[in-house]
């Protein structure tokens, strides 16, 4: 177990993974039991403060089990992690104190309590001086757009609601390091965008932000940097303009308003993968080599077509490809 740490300098990163491994126990009993589950297989990572990181990864990854450990919900088997220079394990209780957390979805509210309740419940539960708890809580309310349905119960609210209300509690106790648990699923685009705009502020405000999600289009907008992970194991840790450089320089080839024919005879082309055309008209010429790209421009110019650029893949192009790339769970 790591010694406390009783004042960490600023210096520190906001977090800091050595070789964390957990594996949960297997189910059942007897023969029906099922082998132990390694969900974290010894990752390391260093996430410094006031950084947007985004953990990327397909069911199963291991991002939950992270974000439970880091947040002292959960104990690692082996391995080490600390949060502002506290150890999770030794130092929960500073950990707890320094921390956000917003599971989101349905769990975590009691469904007859208000917003309002439900806000001072917490404000109390985390040791926020009764003074200040009201005006702390209506401070929340109103910075989510809640203050208006403030007194009706929780069970009454929208999902997008609910989700607001998840990042007001977690927001309570001005944390300088936020977990944040697929906070867009099953928003509105609106919601996404107010959403967006409010990590940029937290950002700006200096909070470190940890945020899990299977949205490759979420992670590049909002995040500085990007973990991926697959079966308890980081394949790749870095920016999003850096992680779509992993296939290739330029991998695809945009071009607006192309004819059909142009497109036909680009598909014909070796080292191209596939063409999709946007709804605004834009085709994004995917590519498996970097040899394709003179050919496909070359193509595209001879029938007609103008305003043509190479691109980086998207993050989620990236995403797909080394996570399909790895042998299949047995
Ligand atoms: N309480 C548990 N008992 C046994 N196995 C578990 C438990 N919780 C998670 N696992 C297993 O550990 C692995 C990692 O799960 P985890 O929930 O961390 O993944 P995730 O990346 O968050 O997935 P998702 O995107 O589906 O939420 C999975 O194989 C999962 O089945």
């Amino acid at each position: 177990m790591a010694a406390p740490n009783p004042d960490p300098s600023t210096e520190t990163p906001a977090i800091e993974v050595r070789d964390l491994r957990r594996v949960y126990a297997g189910q059942g009993r007897r023969e029906s039991k099922k082998p132990p589950r390694v969900a974290l297989d010894g990752i390391s990572l260093s996430v410094p403060r006031g950084e947007v990181h985004g953990i990327l990864g397909p069911n199963g990854a291991g991002k939950t089990t992270l974000v439970k450990i880091l947040s002292t919900a959960l104990l690692p088997t082996s391995g080490t992690a600390r949060v502002l220079g506290h150890d999770v394990v030794a130092e929960a209780q500073r950990v707890r104190a320094r921390i956000g957390v917003a599971l989101g979805g349905e769990r975590g509210f009691h469904a007859y309590l208000t917003a309002r309740q439900t806000l001072r419940f917490w404000a109390a539960m985390l040791g926020i001086p009764r003074a200040d708890r009201a005006a702390r809580c209506d401070a929340m309310l109103a910075r989510f757009a809640l203050l208006e349905r403030a007194d009706s119960p929780v069970h009454t609210y929208s999902r997008g609601m609910r989700q607001r209300l998840h990042l007001a509690r977690a927001l309570l106790p001005d944390p300088g390091v936020l977990f944040l648990d697929e906070p867009t699923i099953g928003i509105d685009p609106g919601a996404r965008r107010d959403f967006r705009a409010l990590v940029a502020e937290l950002a700006a405000e200096g909070k470190t932000i940890v945020v899990t999600t299977h949205d490759t289009s979420e992670a590049e907008n909002i995040c500085d940097r990007v973990t991926l992970i697959d079966r308890g194991s980081i394949l790749i840790s870095d920016s999003p303009s850096a992680l779509s450089s992993v296939l290739g320089e330029f991998a695809q080839v945009d071009v607006d308003d192309a004819e059909e024919a142009a497109l036909d005879a680009v598909r014909g082309l070796d080292g191209v993968a596939g063409v999709d055309r946007d709804t605004d008209g834009c085709a994004h010429v995917r590519l498996t080599a970097t040899a394709a790209i003179r050919p496909v421009i070359e193509t595209l110019l001879a029938h007609g077509a103008v305003r043509v650029r190479t691109a980086s893949p998207p993050l989620e192009s990236v995403y797909l490809r080394l996570t399909e790339q790895r042998a299949p769970i047995p």
